[in-house]
Parts: C-alpha cells; sequence; structure tokens
C-alpha cells in the first residue's frame, strides 16, 4: 500500500456537503475517529491519471494555513481525494453569512488574509502554484483559522471552458494581464489572484467587478483600472492590495514580503 492511497472500506460517508463541477464533496470518517471530507471525482472532468502522480506531491505539502490532502482512493472509479474536515466551509460562504459581525472586524479580516499570505508563502517557497487562488478556494475551520484549499488542482481539470482564458468557466475576475493574454502562470500571478482575495474578505464576500461581463473585465483590467477601495478598509490594506494589481508581474511583492507587509500593518493599526 502507498502511503498516498487510501482504502475505501476505511472510510464511512456521511451528509453532503456540496457539490461542484468536479463532483459531490461528502463529510466523512476515516478510521473510526478523523473527521475527512471526500470529494467524489465525476468520471471525465479530471485527467485522472496524472492527478494520482500529483497527489503523491500534494501529501507532502504540509502546513497550518494549507488544507491537508490525507490521499486518494484511486483503486476505482470515480476517485475519491481526501482532505482533512473543515467546519466553517468556504471562506466566501462564510465571509457573506457573517457579513454582520465581520464588516467591523478589520483586524480579524486581516488576520484572515495573513493566514493565506502564509499559507501561499509555504507553497511559493516549493515553487508550487496555485493557479485558482480566490475566497471559495479557502476554507474555514473552528477558532477563525484559514486554510488554502484546491491547490494546483486546475492543472488536471478537463473541461477547456475551465482552463483556457477564453473559456466562459475560467476565473477571468482573478487573473492579471500576462494570464489573459498569454497564460502565463507564476507566483506573481497567484499574488494578483491574492490582492482580489483580499479584496473579497474586505468586502465580506463580494463578486469582483459586481455583474461585469467578462470581457467587459479583461478591457479594464488591460487598461489598468483596478478594483475600488472596498468601504471602511483601512488605507494601508488598501495600498497593498493595490501593489498586488501592478500590471508588470515584476513589480508584484512575493508572498513572502507581503506576510512582513500585512504583519506591519496590523500591528500599525490595531
Ligand atoms: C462544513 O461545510 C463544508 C466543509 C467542507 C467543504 C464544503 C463545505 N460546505 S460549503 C459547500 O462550503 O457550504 C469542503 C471541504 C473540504 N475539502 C474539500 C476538498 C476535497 C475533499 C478534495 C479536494 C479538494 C478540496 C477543497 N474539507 N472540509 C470541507
Amino acid at each position: 500500500h502507498d502511503k498516498w492511497e487510501i482504502d475505501p472500506h476505511e472510510l464511512m460517508l456521511h451528509d453532503e456537503l456540496g457539490s461542484g463541477q468536479f463532483g459531490v464533496v461528502r463529510r466523512g470518517k476515516w478510521r473510526g475517529s478523523i473527521d475527512v471530507a471526500v470529494k467524489m471525482m465525476k468520471e471525465g472532468t479530471m485527467s485522472e491519471d496524472d492527478f494520482i502522480e500529483e497527489a503523491k506531491v500534494m501529501t507532502k505539502l504540509q502546513h497550518t494555513n494549507l488544507v491537508q490532502l490525507y490521499g486518494v482512493c484511486s483503486k476505482n472509479r470515480p476517485i475519491f481525494i481526501v482532505t482533512e474536515y473543515m467546519r466553517h466551509g468556504s471562506l466566501l460562504n462564510y465571509l457573506r453569512k457573517h457579513e454582520q459581525s465581520l464588516s467591523s472586524n478589520q483586524g480579524l479580516l486581516l488576520d484572515m488574509c495573513i493566514q493565506i499570505c502564509k499559507g501561499m508563502a509555504y507553497l511559493e517557497r516549493h515553487n508550487y502554484i496555485h493557479r485558482d487562488l480566490a475566497a471559495r478556494n479557502c476554507l474555514v475551520g473552528s477558532e477563525n483559522i484559514v486554510k488554502v484549499a484546491d491547490f494546483g488542482l486546475a492543472r488536471y481539470v478537463l473541461d477547456d471552458q475551465y482552463t483556457s482564458s477564453g473559456g466562459t468557466k475560467f476565473p477571468i475576475k482573478w487573473a492579471p494581464p500576462e494570464v489573459l493574454n498569454y497564460t502565463r502562470f507564476s507566483s506573481k500571478s497567484d499574488i494578483w489572484a491574492y490582492g482580489v482575495l483580499m479584496w473579497e474578505v474586505f468586502t465580506c464576500g463580494k463578486m469582483p467587478y459586481g455583474r461585469l461581463k467578462n470581457t467587459e473585465v479583461v478591457e479594464r483590467v488591460q487598461k489598468g483600472i483596478i478594483l475600488e477601495k472596498p468601504k471602511g478598509c483601512y488605507k494601508e490594506v488598501f495600498d497593498i492590495m493595490r501593489k498586488c494589481w501592478s500590471p508588470s508581474p515584476e513589480q508584484r511583492p512575493s508572498f513572502r514580503n507581503l506576510k512582513d507587509q500585512l504583519v506591519n500593518v496590523s500591528q500599525g493599526i490595531l
């Protein structure tokens, strides 16, 4: 038995947590006592063999702000991807559900951003590009702990409506100019997405660019028009978001120095 292979007989599946384009996620128990979430990959949505190869690498990526991949059940179809269970679900839903209390707690919003930045700095150190960083792909656990999820999975999606920047499902609103023009992903394109994620956090889950069509967003981003400062957001925090949206990737900070800047701001203003 390879370490990343999980025996499905050791899994008990419980209620459904959510379903996306890649399949259904259910709560479960592993080996009787470990709380897990199990994603049952809809057939044909993912290049499974490539993903299973990748799973070996992902199980080695361990950090308090990364959703831990426990392993996969790859011996039958659909394949199961098993991760740690995060009791408050997606960050986007959490922000929207708790807008009332969160909107007056800039300190907590900034702390959530710092936690995500730490998880992303770890991926950056391991030369691992996320490719789909957004509040919908972060999860919230107990004691306001926030973790980055789904890192790297975008590479295995077969649906080119999702993978090509011209596709209808491509996350245009989180993409920098070099991704829109040349699909050039890097840790610096993750930084751009992180800036949009910060905007999502400080607006408690608003949709970036509201109801603008993808073509209109592409036009604005190409012209250098950026998102407006969220209401009530400290100027120092918005200045950091703006650095993430520098048109040229080289001018954007790394996650490593972004974390130091965010911690300084949080010590300064709070
Ligand atoms: C409590 O509510 C939830 C909890 C979780 C959750 C969704 C909800 N509900 S909802 C839809 O937000 O309203 C998804 C997960 C998850 N991992 C998901 C995952 C797996 C299994 C495989 C590969 C990649 C990933 C990201 N760990 N815990 C939870």
